[in-house]
């Protein structure tokens, strides 16, 4: 899935085209009769009631019932024996677990595209599907909107047993309240992500109510298709679906491959096979009968898993682990003007976040830095900084101003020592919790999200450590370096003298 999940950090654009086409469709065909069901209309505070009593399908998480139908009915349909079966994990609930020996370098799976849900999928209410087409909607809003249309239809659709062994809540940082993201992650910037697409979600469930739903309530009832539906299927294809890039990049749902769970100690990833013909992936290591088997979700941090999966993995087990620092210009800034117009010109804000891994940081971030500080007699550099800075040159990246170095380091380390602050006050506050989340169900949610929070904000906080550790390690070597020269220079003029 590694592959296939690098969709979900890429910026999503959830809202529709600006012009829909309000053509009434062409063939009416009768609609499938939908199952009562009762969905509440959309809420503000999400997490005031919960879920579970409004989502009428899908099931709880760790279901195992739901999942040996689903396993049944894939069999039935084409899904060729497996080496695997699913069953309760330590990580991640439910997973698929080795039934034999496997051997690395093997292709497992198997699933047929007749398997898998695309934006080209058949619709039960086909008259639906049209509406959709005609007017554009582009396929992740399509996906979602498909989920709940086939889910509303339960044992008439044709997916009813996959929909049955999906989570009724997923676990995804959607169902965060403002509150509980203001007050869990506060310190960290994946609060603002997390408002992001909450924002993203509701926006295009409103874009879609208001230029399509609305016009055919028949085929869209405000009962089903509602803000609640919309935040549960789209916290279904945030931590589910996949990219296939051998199958033109679609991106689709695979029953059963998306039972697999994600490890940061693998590398292997869901693909078409065009020669089986079927979704695989090829194991990058040995599995004995009763072991988990795992893919890689992408090279995600802990905060873009949080955010996405509803998970963070275990202290310093991901390589791929990053932390993203605000730097800001000041107002009182001599030059703020011109900085903050060379800014913009690049596409970069006065407060900008740039990433940083256990390794380091890119050189836009030290390139920022140098813009922030650098003096009103630079100012015909300003634009070229900026551009570096935002990454969007094609010129040689990698700037120096020895004269500003250590003025900038500082600057680095000021916002490193704000953003640790930060951190170490939201875990002083949280207390030190020692608390299994690997079963969560027992766990009260404020707790469970408490400490989803904890392991979070003790990774990206490790991060800032260690680059704090950095910074205060070369501007130390950068002053002594100075002393040095000014001693020797000193030396040199008593000499003369
Ligand atoms: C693609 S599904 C995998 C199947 C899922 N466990 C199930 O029972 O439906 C992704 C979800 O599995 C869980 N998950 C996957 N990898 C995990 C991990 N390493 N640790 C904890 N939970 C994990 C998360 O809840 C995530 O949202």
């Amino acid at each position: 899935m590694a592959e296939a999940c690098r969709m979900f950090h890429t910026a999503l654009t959830l809202t529709l085209p600006p012009s829909f086409s309000q053509t009434p469709s062409r063939h009416s065909q009768p609609i499938p009769r939908r199952h009562p069901i009762r969905c509440s209309i959309s809420t503000t505070d999400t997490a005031k009631t919960s879920v579970t009593q409004k989502i009428p399908w899908g099931c709880e998480v760790d279901s195992l019932e739901n999942a040996a139908l689903l396993q049944k009915w894939l069999s039935d349909s084409g899904l060729p024996p497996q080496k695997m079966g699913i069953e309760r994990v330590e990580v991640g609930e439910r997973g698929l677990v080795a039934l034999k020996n496997i051997r690395k370098g093997e292709k497992l799976l198997f699933v047929p595209p007749s398997l898998v849900i695309t934006a080209d999928s058949e619709w039960s209410c086909t008259e639906a599907g049209e509406v959709l087409k005609r007017n554009s909607v582009p396929d992740w809003p399509l996906l979602a909107t498909y989920l709940i249309g086939e889910a509303s239809f339960m044992q008439s659709s044709r997916w009813s047993n996959y929909i049955s062994a999906l989570p009724r809540q997923p676990y995804s940082l959607l169902y965060w309240t403002r509150a509980e993201l203001d007050k869990y992650l506060e310190a960290s910037q994946i609060r603002e992500r997390a408002i992001e697409r909450i924002n993203d979600v509701t926006g295009t469930y409103n874009d879609l109510r208001l230029r399509i739903f609305s016009k055919h309530p028949h085929l869209f009832p405000e009962e089903v298709f509602n803000m609640e539906t919309f935040k549960w299927s789209f916290g279904i294809l945030f931590s589910r679906l996949v990219r296939l890039p051998s199958m033109d990049e679609k991106i689709a749902l695979v029953p059963w491959a998306d039972m697999l769970n994600h490890s940061c100690e693998v590398e292997t990833f869901l693909d078409y096979d065009k020669s089986s013909q079927g979704v695989v992936f090829t194991t990058d290591r040995t599995y004995q009968p009763s072991e988990q088997v795992f893919i890689s979700y992408g090279k995600k941090s802990n905060g873009e898993l949080l955010l996405s999966y509803g998970f963070v993995p275990r202290e310093g087990t991901n390589p791929n682990d990053k932390v993203e620092l605000l730097l800001s210009l000041k107002k009182s800034d001599k030059c703020y003007k011109e900085k903050s117009e060379a800014m913009k010109k690049h596409g970069l804000s006065t407060s900008q976040c740039f990433p940083i891994q256990i390794t380091g940081w890119p050189l836009e971030l030290m390139a920022y830095a140098y813009l922030v500080v650098s003096p009103p007699s630079m100012s015909q550099h300003f634009e070229e900084i900026a551009a570096v800075a935002s990454n969007k040159t094609t010129s040689k990246k990698d700037i120096r101003y020895p004269e500003l170095e250590e003025q900038a380091l500082q600057f680095i380390l000021d916002s490193c020592e704000a953003s640790i602050s930060k951190y170490s006050k939201f875990l002083q506050e949280s207390g030190s919790m020692d608390l299994d989340v690997t079963s969560p169900k027992q766990l009260n949610r404020r707790v469970f999200l408490k400490q989803l929070a904890v392991d979070l904000c003790t990774s990206e906080r490790r991060i800032l450590f260690r680059t704090q550790y950095i910074l205060r390690r070369r501007l130390r070597d950068i002053r002594s370096g100075e002393l040095r020269a000014l001693r020797i220079f000193d030396g040199f003029r008593k000499l003369f003298k």
